[in-house]
């Protein structure tokens, strides 16, 4: 997807909402930085110190980390955990009497949707796209693709994602989704839609953060470059620290990397991923607010007749999980290949049936245009 040149404005700069002409890229639009209270003075380089791994012991984040990827056990007690349990299959079964598989419940869904408007929230990364090693090389198949380009044709759909927006726009490379960026924290929004004038809306409400995290990224990098196979991406409104390919025995120094730099910024705090430590705002704003948010731009907020549903895998969509069951909203689909505590009410297994749960709903979409014709 090209972007073109386009004019900017800001519509007020104390405001996390910035309008933009069609194609302008994120990385080029001005932020609302105003009310920046912090000082570069506290944004120094941590000095080396042999790590201390106490501080990450004592508040669980080893024991998070560790228990993210456990060795081969027969029940995975950590909800989040990336290993199958040995029981597997059976062990999955059970599970699946509290989240029914989305595609074995698709009548259920098709019944309660009736003639309700369905508005669908992807997440990316172990949703759209297979976890792979390499973060940069997560990408989505072209029958994926596909599916979702066509679900977008009858349903609104919006990606939802922790990486920064222009980079997961890209990775999908579909035009006329909704996007949002580092975890609901960079939201591009339509706010005119015609064919002689398409005009976007960018909605930031951690834009005062952007030099802060930038600073933090910086940091990080210099302080993991000797730890082999840590990677850190910076998703413009958080920091991503991965330790997928650190060897176990130093995941405690990156975990005390992280921690140390995250006193310097009480403005900050840490959520855990997918064997990725990510650093972002303390504010009150996440996947869950995002979709609320881009409910009430698409003016669906406060209608009966939407039943929005979210895909998504990992914890920070438990967020939105959690938005659409308080009043029977929706529903959450958590894709997982094996059993983890949810606020979803339906599951699917991997992007496999993810792309099979779009087709479907494509189908049913379809068959019933053609039926009322
Ligand atoms: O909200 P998402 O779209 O699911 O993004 C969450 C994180 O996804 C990426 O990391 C994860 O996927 C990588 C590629 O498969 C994998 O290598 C990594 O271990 C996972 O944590 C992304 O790189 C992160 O920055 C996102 O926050």
């Amino acid at each position: 997807m090209k972007t073109t040149k386009a004019s900017h404005v800001l519509t007020d700069p104390t405001s996390p909402i910035s309008k933009s002409r069609l194609g302008v890229h994120s990385s080029a639009m001005p932020c609302t930085q105003s009310g920046t209270s912090f000082s570069s003075t506290v944004l120094t380089v941590p000095k080396k110190k042999p790590p201390k791994l106490d501080d990450v012991r004592c508040n669980g984040w080893l024991e998070s980390m560790k228990s993210s990827s456990p060795p081969h056990k027969k029940t995975v007690k950590d909800p989040f955990a990336e290993v199958s349990s040995e029981d597997g299959e059976s062990t999955y079964q059970s599970w699946q009497l509290k989240f029914p598989s989305a595609l074995s419940c698709f009548e259920k869904i098709r019944e309660s949707a009736g003639d309700k408007k369905i508005v669908l929230f992807l997440d990316y990364d172990g949703t759209l796209s297979p976890i792979v090693d390499d973060p940069d090389r997560a990408f989505m198949s072209s029958n994926m693709r596909s599916a979702v380009k066509n679900a977008a044709k009858h349903f609104q759909t919006a990606i939802i994602s922790g990486r920064r927006r222009d980079m997961v726009y890209d990775l999908v490379g579909i035009t006329e989704l909704y996007y949002a960026g580092s975890h609901g924290m960079d939201i591009r929004y339509p706010l005119r839609d015609t064919a002689a004038d398409k005009e976007f809306c960018l909605f930031q409400p951690a834009g005062e953060y952007l030099p802060m995290i930038e600073e933090v990224f910086r940091t990080l990098v210099n302080l993991t470059k000797d730890i082999n196979g840590a990677k850190v991406e910076n998703h413009k409104f958080c920091a991503s620290v991965h330790y997928r390919n650190v060897d176990e025995k130093s995941w405690g120094t990156v975990a005390q990397i992280v921690h140390d730099v995250l006193k310097d910024y009480p403005r900050l705090r840490l959520t855990h991923g997918r064997k990725v430590l990510e650093v972002r705002p303390a504010i009150d704003w996440n996947k869950g607010k995002a979709v609320e948010f881009l409910l009430k731009s698409m003016n669906l907020g406060k209608s009966e007749d939407v039943l929005p549903i979210y895909l998504g895998d990992d914890r920070t969509d438990e967020d939105a999980f959690k938005v659409l069951r308080q009043g029977n909203r929706g529903y959450g689909i958590l894709v997982s290949s094996i059993p983890k505590e949810s606020a979803a009410s339906f599951s699917l297994k991997d992007p496999e049936e993810v792309k099979e749960f779009l087709k479907r709903l494509v189908m049913w979409k379809e068959e019933s245009m053609q039926q009322s014709m």
